[in-house]
C-alpha cells in the first residue's frame, strides 16, 4: 500500500514570497485571521503566488454497516440508500449547499445494500453490499480494503485528469460514527468513551448501549492481536465508504490537489491517510469543527483548526461545501486586494 502512493510534503520555496504578499495588502498584520493561513496553504500546494480553482468537486461516498442492525444508530440501516436516491434526486442539505457553492456533486456508492442499477450522477464502485458485522468478524478483508483504496484512488485520478484540483469530501451510512469513533480511538489512543456520540441522536440510553457494542467489539479486536496499524484498523472497523475516502485522499494529494475535509466521519478518513502518509495533511483545508464529540480528537491529532463551528453533525460533505467560499475568499484576496504600494496607503505610523 505505502509504495502505491508518493506523497510528498509541498516544497517550502515560495513560502516567505507567499507571506510577503499577504504582509503587503492594504490590512494590519494578520487581519485576515485563518484566511491568511489558508492563503498560504493553498500557495504552497499549488506551488503559485496566485492560486486558482478548476472543476472544484463535492464528493459524497456512500456505503452500510454490518454493524447499523446491532442498535449503534438512531436512525435504520435503510436510511442510507433512501438518502443516496435523495441525493440523486437533488433534495438534500448537500444538494442545495453544493449547488449554492457552484460545486458539481457527485455520488458514490463505495458499499450500499441496494440495488439502485444504472443512474446518472451515481459512480457505482460498490465493493460489497454493506460490511460485515465488526462484532462478530472484520467489517471487511484485507482485500476489500484494498479495493476500497484502489477505487477511491481512481475516482480522485479521474477528476484530476479532467481539470478538478479542489475536492470536498462528504460521506453517508448509517452507524458510520461508530466506525469512526473506533478508527479514532485506534489511531489517535484518545479513550473510547471520548470517541463516541451520539451520531444521528441517540438518546442517553442509546448512547450507553453504543458505547458498550463498541467496547465490545474493541475487546474482540484486541483478543485476535489487533493492532493500532491503520489499515488493519481501517479493514476491522471501516465502512467502504471510509476506506474509499482514504483511497481518493491519497490520490488526490499524490496529484497536489487541495481537499476540504468535512466532519467527524470523512476526518476518521483523513487521519488514517495522514497517519500512513503525515504530509497528507499539509493538503487539507479542515472544514468545520463537527458537534461530535470524537472529532476534537482527531483534529487534535491532526493539529488542524478547522475555519467553521456551526454545530453541524450532518455530514453529507455540507461542511465542506460551505466552507469553500471562505477558501475562494482567500485564495482572491491574495490573488485581488491592493498592496499598501499599489494603492498609495501608509504601511507605517
Ligand atoms: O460529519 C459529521 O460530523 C457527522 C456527525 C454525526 C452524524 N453524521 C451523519 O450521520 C450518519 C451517521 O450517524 P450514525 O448515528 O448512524 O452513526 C452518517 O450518514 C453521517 O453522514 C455526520
Ligand atoms: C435523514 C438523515 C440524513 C443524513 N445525512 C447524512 N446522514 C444522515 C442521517 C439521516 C438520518
Amino acid at each position: 500500500m505505502h509504495s502505491k502512493f508518493n506523497i510528498v510534503a509541498p516544497d517550502q520555496g515560495l513560502a516567505a514570497a507567499l507571506q510577503h504578499k499577504i504582509d503587503q495588502k492594504t490590512k494590519p498584520l494578520g487581519a485576515l485571521g485563518q484566511l491568511e493561513q489558508v492563503a498560504k496553504k493553498l500557495g504552497l500546494i499549488q506551488q503559485r503566488l496566485d492560486p486558482q480553482f478548476g472543476q472544484p468537486h463535492l464528493l459524497v461516498f456512500a456505503g452500510d454497516h454490518g454493524a447499523a442492525k446491532a442498535g449503534v444508530s438512531a436512525f435504520p440501516q435503510d436510511v442510507t440508500w433512501q438518502m443516496v436516491e435523495n441525493f440523486l434526486a437533488g433534495g438534500a442539505a448537500i444538494n442545495v449547499f453544493a449547488r449554492q457553492a457552484d460545486m458539481h456533486l457527485a455520488v458514490i456508492d463505495a458499499g450500499v445494500a441496494h440495488d439502485f442499477g444504472k443512474r446518472s450522477g451515481l459512480i457505482n464502485a460498490k465493493v460489497a453490499p454493506g460490511t460485515a458485522n465488526y462484532l462478530e468478524q472484520p467489517a471487511m478483508t484485507v482485500e476489500q480494503c484494498a479495493t476500497a483504496i484502489e477505487r477511491g484512488a481512481e475516482i480522485s485520478r479521474n477528476l484530476f485528469a479532467n481539470g478538478c484540483n479542489i475536492v470536498g469530501f462528504g460521506e453517508m451510512g448509517i452507524g458510520n460514527t461508530a466506525a469512526a469513533s473506533l478508527i479514532t480511538h485506534c489511531l489517535t489512543g484518545v479513550s473510547l468513551a471520548d470517541c463516541v456520540g451520539r451520531g444521528t441522536g441517540l438518546d442517553d440510553a442509546g448512547l450507553v448501549r453504543k458505547q458498550g457494542l463498541l467496547e465490545q467489539a474493541l475487546g474482540r479486536y484486541r483478543a485476535a492481536g489487533g493492532n493500532n496499524e491503520p489499515l488493519a484498523v481501517l479493514a476491522e472497523f471501516g465502512g467502504f465508504e471510509i476506506a474509499m475516502m482514504v483511497g481518493a485522499m491519497l490520490a488526490a494529494a499524490e496529484a497536489k490537489m487541495v481537499l476540504l475535509i468535512d466532519g467527524f466521519i470523512v476526518s476518521s478518513a483523513a487521519l488514517t491517510a495522514a497517519t500512513l502518509f503525515p504530509a497528507l495533511a499539509d493538503y487539507c483545508v479542515f472544514c468545520h469543527r463537527s458537534a461530535e464529540p470524537g472529532h476534537q480528537a482527531q483534529l487534535r491529532a491532526l493539529q488542524a483548526e478547522p475555519l467553521l463551528d456551526l454545530g453541524l453533525r450532518l455530514g453529507e460533505g455540507t461542511g465542506a461545501a460551505l466552507a469553500y467560499p471562505l477558501v475562494q475568499a482567500a485564495a482572491n484576496f491574495l490573488n485581488e486586494m491592493a498592496s499598501f504600494e499599489s494603492a498609495g496607503v501608509s504601511d507605517k505610523a
